[in-house]
């Protein structure tokens, strides 16, 4: 039987992609959406994953997908030249940059040379500002991934009592900002919260991105609350095998939570899809700007 308290991740980005490809097709004829180029720099486990998904997603979107794979030694100098030449490219909508990158390379120094119209993971210094203004249209993937999840459960937003658990640049600083656009009230717990369960219970909504297996457990989550899971651990259970979970005690939390997202197949699979939505939003962006001919 379904168990209708697993949200699940597949479906939401099945929705989203094929609401984008009607979007996408109808710009065909006139101004058609260019590439969205992915860049790694070296190889890592970590990234193909995601790249992999990125590569499906785009196919269903019926967006153009660049992989491209740039050598571990290249240099910062290099690195960045390449990105501007992608910027000046009228045939690319959108560049995202894949974390980690290798130790040599300052990673925020390239991500401020992705033009903010071609932005499409949100995450120059330019398009993080956008959001504290709500401009919301080019948020970082994972973080509106997160707010997708949390409005595919019906409630109501506005004056929802949310405590998101982590703050980094990349997913809990941002989850913050767009909600607080959506009129939820906004708790942000850290590794220095003194008494993190008690934030937690008296939540209506509970987002998590930290990156500790099991941190949540059924006694931190108020009945009926929604759980969004965004951690990705790698375990490896008795047998020796190895599989990826979240942050969240998935088993003993569903007991108690109103909804919940598995890991796998809650908010990665969206991530993927509003990484498609952003290029989307990206390849409009620049013809209002009037850089692509229409
Ligand atoms: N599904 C997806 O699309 C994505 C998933 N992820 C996953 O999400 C997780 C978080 O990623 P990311 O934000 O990049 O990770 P970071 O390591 O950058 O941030 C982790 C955050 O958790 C906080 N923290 C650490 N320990 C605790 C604790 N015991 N209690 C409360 N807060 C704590 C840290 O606080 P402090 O800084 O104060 O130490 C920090 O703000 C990872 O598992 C990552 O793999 C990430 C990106 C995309
Ligand atoms: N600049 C940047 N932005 C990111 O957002 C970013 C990144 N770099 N580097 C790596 C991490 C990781 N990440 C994932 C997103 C989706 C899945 C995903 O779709 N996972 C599937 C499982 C896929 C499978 O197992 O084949 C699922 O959860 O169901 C996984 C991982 C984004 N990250």
């Amino acid at each position: 039987m379904k168990d209708h308290r697993l949200i699940n991740g597949k479906e939401v980005q099945q929705r989203l992609l094929t609401g984008l490809r009607a979007e996408v097709d109808a710009l065909a004829a006139t101004c058609p959406v260019g590439r969205l180029v992915s860049i790694s720099i070296g190889p890592s486990p970590e990234v193909a994953v995601y790249v992999r998904g990125q590569a499906r997603g785009a196919v269903a979107a019926g967006i153009p997908f660049d992989e491209q794979v740039w050598p571990a030694d290249i240099s910062q100098e290099e690195a960045k030249r390449r990105i501007v030449a992608l910027n000046d490219s009228r045939d690319v909508a959108g560049i995202i940059l894949q974390r980690p990158v290798p130790a040599h390379i300052h990673v925020r120094s390239l991500q401020s040379a992705i033009h903010p119209l071609k932005d499409v993971e949100g995450m120059n210094p330019a398009s993080i500002g956008n959001i504290v203004y709500n401009d919301v249209a080019l948020a970082p993937c994972t973080a509106a991934a997160a707010v997708e999840l949390l409005r595919s459960t019906g409630l109501e937003l506005k004056g929802l009592e949310v405590v998101m658990i982590g703050h980094s640049e990349i997913v809990g600083k941002p989850v913050a900002f767009l909600l607080m656009a959506e009129g939820a009230t906004v708790t942000v717990c850290h590794h220095m919260t003194r008494n993190l369960a008690m934030h937690s219970r008296r939540a209506d909504a509970v987002v998590v991105a930290v990156g500790k297996a099991h941190l949540i457990g059924a006694d931190m989550i108020k009945p009926g609350a929604a759980v969004i899971d965004i951690g990705i651990n790698q375990v490896t259970d008795a047998d020796g095998k190895t599989r990826i979970t979240g942050d969240v005690d998935t088993e003993a939390v569903k007991e108690v939570a109103g909804w919940i997202t598995p890991v796998p197949g809650g908010v990665g699979p969206v991530t993927v899809a509003i990484l498609m939505r952003n290029a989307l939003a990206a390849h409009r962006r620049q013809m209002a700007a009037g850089w692509l001919d229409h």
